[in-house]
């Protein structure tokens, strides 16, 4: 277990600014997870933490020890910071079994055969790959191997795992299975985890806080559900989330106690203490509200819940759920309900949805300007 405490990290490829005045701490027992588009700088932060990349700029903290002081061009070598790294590209070795590879560690350190061969079992057991034991990696897929080198990850109970992208060669079942043991592979060890994806599903499901990246720099870190409910800005908002928000422009009227917001979503009036610090305190200002697909009901009939006139664009059941494109003047909406119902295309609908929990931002400056709540 460890906690990790990153400040003012600077890293330069050449000219490119690739993290910008990194200010991150992970605490013991997190599962943190780094999340943002392609080239964001995730995987340059995971090089900086094990030390296979130097920062220019800023300070590096294990547990309270400093593992780089870029100032001083101090950099503890990373076989002295007591952590296991898994990226994308699983480097197994080649001349070994799966058994071997997972155990290697294990035998370094001395451990009696018995435990290894217990240990081993345990991990491969857990990543489903137990029958593979007696294989070579070129005898497996990409993803069997890439859970082979979880495994080795894990056996040696790390008191701090990075993994980088490390279901992103598995089908979507399996995927969903390996995220369900990586928790409870947390749960059960409280190892410090960080863990890289691009893939918003996964660090909302499995991680107990998500920094989010935009080119280089933190736009929030939070709790996913607290990411999920309150995007600071529509950056946020608008990355986080599956079907995405639904955006719709508005004007808003402020005042000292709150402000009153016109939108083809309606009129609606919200209170100061809803309200974030970045709200303008008065004045009239342009808007976009953001409400989630399952925020949204869907009704053939107007009535006090539902007084959004739309039409459907498109229906589209999926079984457990359907999603209905609506039509609303210009603006199109996503509505997500449970269940199948069939809407025929251009069918006159009406929408409705509880105003408290709508996020309102400032269309300007993009930020949050009201809270779901
Ligand atoms: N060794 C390197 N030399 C030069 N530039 C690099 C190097 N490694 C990464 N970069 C650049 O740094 C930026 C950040 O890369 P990084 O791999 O950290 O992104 P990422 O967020 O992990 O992306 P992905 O999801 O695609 O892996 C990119 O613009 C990349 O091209």
């Amino acid at each position: 277990m460890s906690k990790i405490e990153l400040t003012h990290i600077d890293k330069y490829y050449g000219k490119n600014h690739v993290l910008k005045d990194l200010n991150l701490t992970i605490e013991d027992g997190d599962f943190m997870t780094l999340l943002g588009p392609s080239g964001c700088g995730k995987t340059t932060t995971l090089r900086v933490v094990s030390g296979l990349e130097k920062p220019q700029n800023g300070i590096i903290l294990m547990d309270g020890k400093e593992i780089v002081n870029a100032a001083e061009a101090s950099f503890a070598p990373p076989s002295k910071r007591n952590l296991n790294l898994v990226f994308q590209s699983y480097a197994l070795w080649p001349h070994m079994t799966v058994f071997d590879n997972v155990a290697f560690g294990l035998r370094i350190r001395k451990e009696n055969s018995e435990t290894i061969a217990k240990k081993v079992a345990s991990a491969l057991d857990r990543m489903q790959i137990g029958e593979f034991a007696k294989r070579y990696p070129t005898e497996l897929s990409g993803g069997q191997q890439q859970r082979v080198a979880i495994a080795r990850a894990i056996v040696s109970e790390p008191r701090l795992l990075l993994l980088d992208e490390p279901l992103s060669n598995l089908d979507a079942k399996l995927r969903v299975d390996m995220r369900a043991e990586l928790k409870r592979l947390h749960h059960e060890t409280g190892t410090t985890i960080i863990y890289v994806t691009h893939d918003q599903v996964e660090a909302l499901t499995m991680s107990t806080r998500i920094a989010l990246y935009r080119k280089g720099e933190l736009v929030q870190v939070a709790p996913p559900l607290e990411l999920y409910d309150n995007p600071v800005n529509l950056y946020t908002a608008d990355f986080i989330g599956n079907p995405s928000i639904n955006f719709v422009k508005g004007t808003a009227q402020v005042e000292a106690g709150g402000m009153r917001v016109d939108s083809p979503l309606g009129q609606m009036g919200f209170e100061r203490g809803d309200m974030t610090e970045a709200a303008p305190q008065s004045g009239s200002v342009d808007v976009t509200i953001g409400v989630r697909p399952e925020q949204l009901s869907i009704s053939r009939q107007a009535d006090d819940a539902h007084w959004v006139e739309g039409h459907v664009y498109s229906g589209m059941p999926a079984g457990s759920e359907t999603l209905v494109s609506v039509r609303v003047g210009d603006t199109m909406l996503t509505v997500k309900e449970l269940g199948s119902t069939h809407y025929a295309s251009d069918e006159p609908v009406y929408l409705g949805f509880n105003p408290k929990k709508v996020n309102v931002f400032e269309t300007k400056s993009e930020n949050l300007i009201k809270y779901c709540v």
